[in-house]
């Protein structure tokens, strides 16, 4: 494993989306020694819960917790001083809940950190819009007017606004929203699907090299990894596209 590969690994997040904490591990066991991210969602945190998540990082993983929080500025600020007391290096929330309640989040991360100062700082990340979300379903369901574009960066702006760090989208948007919020702020991006591989629910997808061309400080692959039938050659062969590009 050289240099290049290990680097590119860092800025690939596999999404552990598994029922149980014994099928997540057999499943990462099979990545051992590929040092990439590690993303928790809800369907195995509320199965295996903050213990797991504290394994993870016992054993040095770097690990996104992706609970999308969505909530009043109070509940938001509580859940994210719980959720930055595991030591996770991100978590998210919907930018949809607003400035006050994206604030909150990042005030709840700090009373965390100045509580207990082995921790460290997470990023913290709004969803902007989901890459299951397609124009005409953001305009006629969520009677959201305009193109997915500029509302994903209108979102970013709002985001950045409200002190955290980065958002998530698809990584088609990522040029637009690195052209308004800088190239600090970090994009992270699921919708991810290599080339001949199934959509399934994603609607705006790229693939692993053309999300690294895009500029994604990070890509999100999860079916195109867990449900292949060598998962350790999958994400091998991601990785070796995201160098190429
Ligand atoms: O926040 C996320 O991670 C997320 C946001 C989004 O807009 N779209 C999206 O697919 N995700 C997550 O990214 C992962 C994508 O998984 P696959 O579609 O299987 O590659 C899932 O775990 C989703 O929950």
């Amino acid at each position: 494993m050289n240099e290049a590969f290990q680097q590119m690994a860092g800025r690939l997040m596999v999404a552990l989306d598994y029922p149980d904490a014994q099928q997540a591990e057999q499943f990462i066991r099979q990545l051992e020694g590929i040092p990439c991210y590690i993303k928790v969602g809800m369907q195995l945190f509320y199965s295996a819960g903050p213990a797991f998540v504290e394994q993870l990082k016992s054993r040095g993983y770097s690990v996104f917790l992706d609970l999308k929080m969505h909530d009043i500025p109070n509940t938001v600020r509580g859940g994210a001083e719980s959720i930055t007391r595991l030591g996770v290096d991100m978590f998210n929330v919907h930018a949809a809940g607003g400035r006050s309640m994206m604030a909150a989040a990042r005030a709840g991360a700090e009373a965390a950190i100045s509580a207990d100062s082995s921790l460290a700082m997470p990023l913290i990340i709004a969803v902007t819009q989901l890459t299951s979300t397609d124009q005409a379903t953001m305009n006629t369901e969520l009677g959201i007017p305009g193109t997915v574009q500029d509302v994903v960066v209108r979102y970013a702006q709002l985001t950045r606004e409200a002190g955290l760090d980065g958002v998530v989208a698809s990584p088609l948007e990522v040029p637009a929203i690195r052209a308004v919020c800088g190239s600090d702020f970090k994009t992270i991006t699921p919708g991810i699907r290599p080339a001949g591989s199934a959509t399934g629910d994603q609607s705006r997808v790229l693939t692993p090299g053309q999300a690294i061309a895009q500029g994604s400080s990070y890509i999100v692959v999860g079916r195109p990894i867990t449900a292949a039938p060598d998962p350790r050659a999958a994400a091998e062969h991601i990785i070796e596209e995201m160098i190429q590009l």
